[in-house]
């Protein structure tokens, strides 16, 4: 699962270790993010940090523990978030059994019934497959007057209508698929998790994500926001859930993406697989998935660790999102959501996340500019010198040197109009100012820049948009506060100072 802190391992441990980012120090980091917020500053004028590294800086780690075990706390009482949702009717079917009264508290709301009855069915093990949870939206208001068991026909029967199904696994039926759990079935592994090939008796290729690593409270938390994100998400180039076990360990069981991660590819010994047209093919794909993320699915997802890692490919190279770990439900009404901890993956952290801890559309959108440079320069996010590929790129970005920006590996094998509106985009999303980056519906402009993707008949994303219930077009928090205050150059020093004094006590 997805909990990064920044004294910790920032990405996916695979067998490769080659060009992956590194483990930072806050001060390395704080040096990193100021060099990407401002290359241009003089050093002198950078946050100090030599004496501060001497000031024990995992002291920051036990205080990031704690504040983990805060939020955590205040998601659980937050019903808004999955895993509020999730637990508050684990715990109500829980003592339900106890009382019927209490009955009552979890009908206070359909969201809390409709899981309230999820959970029921799930634990008592009565039937194995369930109809993927529907749209809280759409839950029925069922009078109160109504018999339990009628009640609950209704809710189950919109259980079972509900598109493709997921299954809940036994731990044997996983060991089976997996040659109990083998080493040589590891295909990936993450900051909380490992992950298997494995295959099920009727054939279906697996990956079994076992969440393994961090404590019980840790596990359960990501097993269940994931879960309850996953679960809402059906797309293209989203990751497939086929079901989950809670035997054991808690598993999440998804369709085999064959290609393993663009990540794996991008900065692996099978680079040359990706030629220019596959690139920019894995570009749109990742634009559609994180368009519908955040503006076309029924809840308003922000992902938060958008990076190679988390990129499956498909056979044909079809991307698909993953790791749900870290994402979060924006409710309609919220600008944006704030976290005191900071999670996901040094090198494409947005500026005014790292300093306010905003979270919003627009923090996806810069981790996206980010990836988008990965795939134009085959260079990953942080290299092994811990420089990033922003601060890299920037300086070729603004004097328009597309040529020296691509790959080598690529050599001119590259359409020069599909690389020209990639690199606009990705010079676009990485502003260090979140107004002047674009929404994913904006961001996704260069998918009609291009014959070939009108050819291909790629309009289903501006459909999609269309037909989908349109928020207003709401101004983000981070444009707000950006907007309210000219965000100068003295000011990102000022937040860095203060940010570091925050983080090193
Ligand atoms: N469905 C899948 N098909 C193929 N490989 C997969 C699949 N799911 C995960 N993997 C591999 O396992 C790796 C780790 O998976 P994932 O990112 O979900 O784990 P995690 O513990 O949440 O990681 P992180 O530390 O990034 O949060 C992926 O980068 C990928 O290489």
């Amino acid at each position: 699962m997805a909990n990064h802190k920044l004294d910790c391992c920032l990405c996916d441990q695979k067998k490769s270790q080659a060009n992956k980012p590194k483990k930072l120090t806050i001060a390395e980091a704080l040096d990193l993010q100021s060099d990407l917020l401002h290359p241009d500053t003089n050093a002198n004028t950078r946050p100090k940090r030599a004496t501060k590294r001497q000031a024990s800086l995992f002291s920051c780690s036990s205080s990031a523990h704690d504040l983990r075990h805060l939020e955590l706390e205040k998601e659980k009482e937050n019903i808004a978030s999955p895993r509020g949702v999730l637990e508050a009717c684990m715990k109500d079917f829980d003592s339900h059994d106890q009382s019927h009264e209490s009955k009552a508290t979890c009908s206070t709301t359909r969201a809390r019934s409709h899981w309230s009855k999820f959970f029921k069915i799930w634990r008592k093990k009565s039937f194995k497959r369930l109809g993927s949870l529907p749209p809280l939206i759409s839950v029925p208001k069922i009078p109160k007057w109504k018999s339990k068991s009628s009640r609950e026909n209704q809710v189950l029967s919109k259980l079972y209508n509900f598109r493709s199904s997921w299954v809940t696994f036994s731990l044997s039926e996983l060991r089976n698929a997996t040659n109990n759990f083998s080493d040589e079935n590891i295909i990936g592994r993450g900051g909380f998790a490992e992950v298997y090939k494995g295959c099920l008796q009727d054939g279906q290729l697996i990956a079994v994500k076992k969440l393994s690593k961090g404590t019980t409270d840790e596990k359960t938390a990501g097993f269940l926001c994931e879960l309850g994100v996953i679960a809402h998400v059906d797309h293209p180039n989203t990751a497939k859930l086929v079901g989950c076990c809670v035997e054991g360990e808690m598993q999440l069981v998804f369709e085999l993406s064959t290609l393993g991660s663009l990540g794996s590819l991008l900065h692996g010994s099978d680079k040359k697989k990706l030629d220019w047209s596959k690139r920019y093919k894995i570009a749109l794909g990742i634009a559609d998935g994180l368009l519908y993320l955040h503006e076309c699915c029924h809840r308003r997802i922000i992902h938060r660790d958008i990076k190679a890692e988390n990129i499956l490919l498909t056979e044909n190279f079809e991307p698909q999102i993953c790791d749900f770990g870290l994402a979060k439900w924006l409710p309609e009404q919220w600008t944006h959501h704030s976290v005191s901890k900071f999670e996901g993956t040094f090198g494409y952290f947005a500026p005014e996340y790292f300093m306010h801890g905003i979270v919003d559309e627009k923090t996806d959108v810069f981790s996206f500019g980010v990836l988008l440079l990965e795939i134009i320069t085959g260079r990953p996010a942080v290299d092994h010198m811990q420089q990033s590929v922003v601060i890299w790129a920037k300086p070729l970005l603004d004097a328009n040197h597309i040529k020296d920006l691509v790959d080598p590996s690529l050599g001119d094998d590259y359409k020069r109009e599909q690389m020209g509106c990639v690199v606009l985009t990705a010079s676009m999303c990485i502003e260090h100012s979140p107004i002047l980056r674009p929404r994913m519906s904006q961001a996704n402009l260069f998918s009609y820049c291009t014959v070939v993707t009108l050819l291909r008949g790629e309009d289903h994303v501006l459909k999609a948009t269309k037909s989908s219930r349109r928020r207003p077009l709401q101004r983000a928090y981070s444009e707000e506060l950006l907007d309210a205050q000219e965000y100068n150059s003295t000011k990102h020093l000022r937040d860095l100072k203060r940010f570091e004094q925050i983080a090193l006590g």
